[in-house]
């Protein structure tokens, strides 16, 4: 790598990511360079990175290129990828609208999970049309030390394991992956988020993300928990006709989620660019060894 690398820094409700324009896929990112750039003492830092390509430039996807100009490659911060991210894809608008690439109004953005339509709203905040849960039956369990909840696996494009708890304490430190049982349920990992009731139709969730840690906010996390929380409380806007909506409380903020009588979940919140600069390209070159 021989050029310096444009970069900007953004986040949604502090779910934070390195965002790296790249329109004609030139940039090579291979995992480590990802890690390297999200590492949060030696690098930029960030929960996970959004390469912003062109969708007709990306072969994963350019089938969606004629419905969606720009395609999400998302990474964790640990340098694996992931199907979506429903903050990184509220930053990735935000961007393209900071760059002259989008408007207020909608805006389809392809991502590993389809093309998802975004809101851009007048008053700052941004919607994202997050398609529909899938929740697979089977008993699921996580667990942190001694203790185990049983789960309800709910996959938003990515995998998600929802547990409702007494105390959000009760996750502990998060420091490592809460094990789940049986193995098999996920056999690519899966983020997994502890929750409580605040409310009627609020709750408060901590998550842990696969490929990157406990994280200040989830947005396909917060779907997942909306869903799971509907569904505990007997609420399926499918059979009522009506749509449903959950606040959820995260440690770095609010997002509204909204599950229609379609099945389709619209998510709310904010989205922040906080900075733009340059990568030295010997600095990555060195942190790739
Ligand atoms: N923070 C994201 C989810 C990012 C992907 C996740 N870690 C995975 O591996 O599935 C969000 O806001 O949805």
């Amino acid at each position: 790598m021989s050029t310096r690398i444009a970069f900007l820094k953004g986040h949604g409700t502090e779910n934070d990511f390195v965002i790296v324009p790249d329109p004609e896929n030139a940039v090579d990112l291979p995992p480590a360079a990802v890690a390297a750039l999200c590492d949060r003492r030696a690098g930029i830092g960030g929960d996970g990175l959004l390469h912003v390509v062109r969708s007709a430039a990306h072969p994963e996807a350019r089938s969606m290129a004629d419905r969606a100009e720009w395609f999400m490659d998302y990474r964790n911060g640990d340098g694996s990828i992931a199907e979506m991210c429903g903050n990184g894809v509220r930053v990735f608008a935000r961007y393209l609208q900071r760059a002259g690439h989008a408007a207020e109004g909608d805006l389809a953005v392809a991502t590993r999970a389809g093309v998802k339509t975004v809101h851009i709203a007048k008053d700052g905040d941004i919607t994202v049309g997050m398609g529909r849960a899938l929740l697979p039956e089977g008993d699921v369990t996580v667990s942190v030390g001694e203790r185990d909840w049983p789960a309800r696996n709910v996959s938003m494009g990515n995998p998600h394991a929802v547990a409702f708890v007494d105390d959000l304490a009760d996750a502990g430190t998060l420091f490592t992956p809460p094990p789940f049982s049986p193995p098999s349920a996920y056999p690519d990992g899966v983020n997994v988020e502890f929750v409580v009731d605040r409310g009627p139709r609020h709750v408060a969730m901590r998550v842990h993300e696969r490929g990157a840690g406990e994280t200040r906010s989830c947005g396909t996390g917060a779907c997942a928990v909306a869903v799971a929380a509907a569904r505990r409380d007997g609420v399926d806007p499918r059979v009522t006709g009506l749509p449903v909506t959950y606040t959820v409380d995260l440690p770095g903020g609010t997002l509204v989620i909204t599950e229609r009588p379609d099945g389709e979940i619209e998510m709310t919140g904010p989205a922040v660019i906080v900075a733009e600069g340059a990568v030295e390209a010997e600095w990555l070159e060195s942190a790739l060894g």
